[in-house]
């Protein structure tokens, strides 16, 4: 990998303390960084190059995967960590820092290449990327990258005119718009999931295919974030950016693994063919919630409106559930569903793939036989999971689940993943321009719809399954949310607690 400037706004945040200096620390010790680099942390406090380094030092002790108990290998990642004191809005902090890079690239005989990670808040990007440009920070002879965090926009409009400004400064190719959900590890393995797997071929089309249900709930409430969140809601929180990426990533047919380019193109293609919602289909299409008092594992819990910060008449959604249809030869007449929300009764991020009957084109439940069923289990558990049906020892069919879940207790986190990946150059698993504009264009009459309280906000108790119209809206073509542990006690023989532990892990 080429010897580079990692130039880190925004290096005091909570973003740089969590989630980026674990990731470049276990990148160094498992020898994924460059043979030499510098990196150098940027914000408005004025603090010492060894106050940072402390700073960095006790965010691994606290966040790290890696125990950082090597006091030596500590001591060589730390010494790569410079601070400088820069304020987005200052021309003459640039230079400063411009001197800094230099400085360091003489030192550890770097080559020029460099890379911009903006850990700000997004109504900084624009101005750091002309900055960036003006100052002769971006005048380099090797490469320049940009990584950006989320939200990318808070409409269609603004998204474009960020991304106006920013080509100002970064060709597309340079702009790494981080979606951590395509880091995650399940994610990333449904692009072989198929082409690895003949039989999965023949069945992924709308003749075996009876629906697909994509799932993020959360258990937890608002959080700190509220001056963020009720500004934002589900629906630009994880609909437009995450859930909108995973529909693309199951639904794109992958023959093999592709470049980044390639597989641009081909979630582009489902973008495309998503059928457009007008805006007086919006109620019919999606259900907006927000979450009233209730109980998060057995614990009382408050009304999304009595969180702290949030404004008492809000009607910002915590809950948005919808249902899509990509008009394609591959998916014609196949709902997709989606919901996300949160404090929902569990935290589970999944993809589900029903499977019908051929004969009868419906997926079919009697005399105990239930739909076999493909299961790819995001997060927090991942793996996935096969549901066949078989004859237990009373001779009455009862569905059986083939799984295989990851024991892997120090995976890679998706941030190290992607880090690395744009270290590389490779933009396979991050948001292009085109993908995040299509999912604006596709969510702008939900946007507005919602803006104009054109689609009723139903409560729900925060510790359940959301409310009650996102039900109502697989009922329609004969449907209900499968894994649900609801659903699993009613409706199978397999038990709640079994499913809260799958076979392989006990
Ligand atoms: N935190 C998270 O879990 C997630 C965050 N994100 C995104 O990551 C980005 C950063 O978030 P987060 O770390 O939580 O934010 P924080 O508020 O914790 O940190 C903001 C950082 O920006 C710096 N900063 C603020 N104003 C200026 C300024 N005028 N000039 C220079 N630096 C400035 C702060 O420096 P100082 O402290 O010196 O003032 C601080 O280092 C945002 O875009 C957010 O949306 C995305 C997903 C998850
Ligand atoms: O981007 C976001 O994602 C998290 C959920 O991510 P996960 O990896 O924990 O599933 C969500 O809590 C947050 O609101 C949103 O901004």
């Amino acid at each position: 990998m080429d010897t580079m400037s990692f130039v880190l706004f925004g290096a005091t945040g909570d973003l740089a303390t969590r989630k980026i200096y674990p990731a470049l620390y276990n990148l160094f010790i498992e020898m994924k960084m460059p043979e030499s680099f510098s990196v150098i942390g940027l914000g408005r406090k004025e603090i010492s190059n060894d106050i940072f380094q402390g700073l960095v030092e006790k965010s691994l002790n606290t966040f790290s995967r890696n125990s950082p108990d090597n006091a030596d290998t500590m001591k060589a990642f730390l010494s790569a960590f410079r601070y400088s004191q820069l304020d987005v809005n200052r021309k003459e902090d640039y230079q400063k820092l411009l001197q800094l890079v230099v400085q360091r690239e003489k030192e550890l005989k770097l080559s020029e290449n460099r890379m911009f990670y903006l850990s700000v808040s997004p109504e900084f990007f624009d101005v750091i990327a002309l900055n960036i440009n003006e100052s002769g920070l971006g005048t380099t002879e090797g490469w320049k990258r940009l990584i950006i965090e989320k939200p990318f926009g808070r409409d269609l409009k603004s998204a474009q005119e960020l991304n106006e400004n920013l080509s100002k400064a970064f060709h597309e190719e340079e702009i790494f718009r981080i979606d951590h959900f395509l880091g995650k590890a399940m994610v990333q393995n449904l692009e072989v999931l198929e082409s690895s797997n003949p039989y999965l071929q023949d069945l992924w089309s709308n003749h075996y295919i009876a629906n697909v249900q994509i799932t993020a709930n959360e258990t937890v409430g608002v959080e700190e974030r509220a001056g963020y969140y009720d500004h934002a809601g589900a629906l630009r929180d994880m609909f437009q950016n995450h859930m909108l990426q995973l529909l693309m990533m199951i639904a794109t047919q992958l023959p093999k693994r592709g470049d980044a380019s390639t597989d641009n193109l081909k979630k582009k293609a489902i973008m495309e063919s998503l059928r457009p919602l007008q805006q007086e289909d919006v109620i019919h299409n999606v259900v907006r919630g927000q979450y009233v008092a209730g109980k998060s594992k057995g614990d009382s819990v408050v009304a999304y409106t009595d969180e702290p910060g949030v404004a008492v008449h809000t009607h910002t959604e915590t809950f948005v559930a919808a249902r899509l249809w990509i008009d394609d030869l591959f998916w014609n007449e196949v709902p997709f569903y989606i919901r996300t929300g949160k404090r929902m009764k569990e935290k589970s991020t999944r993809i589900v793939i029903e499977f019908k009957e051929p004969l009868t084109k419906q997926s079919i439940e009697e005399d105990g036989k239930m739909a076999n069923l493909l299961v790819i289990e995001i997060g927090p558990k991942e793996g996935m999971f096969i549901q066949l049906n078989k004859k237990n020892n009373k001779g009455e069919l009862e569905p059986v689940r083939i799984d295989c879940y990851s024991n892997e207790k120090d995976a890679p986190e998706a941030y190290e993943k992607l880090i690395h990946d744009a270290m590389n150059g490779d933009s396979t698993f991050f948001a292009h321009w085109d993908e995040v504009e299509m999912s604006w264009k596709w969510v702008q009459p939900i946007l507005n719809a919602f803006n104009d309280n054109l689609i009723p906000l139903q409560m729900y108790e925060a510790g359940s399954y959301g409310p009650t119209g996102s039900d109502e809206l697989l009922a329609f073509e004969g449907f209900k949310w499968l894994l649900d542990s609801t659903t699993w006690n009613s409706a199978s023989t397999i038990k709640e607690e079994e499913y809260a532990y799958p076979t392989s892990r006990k």
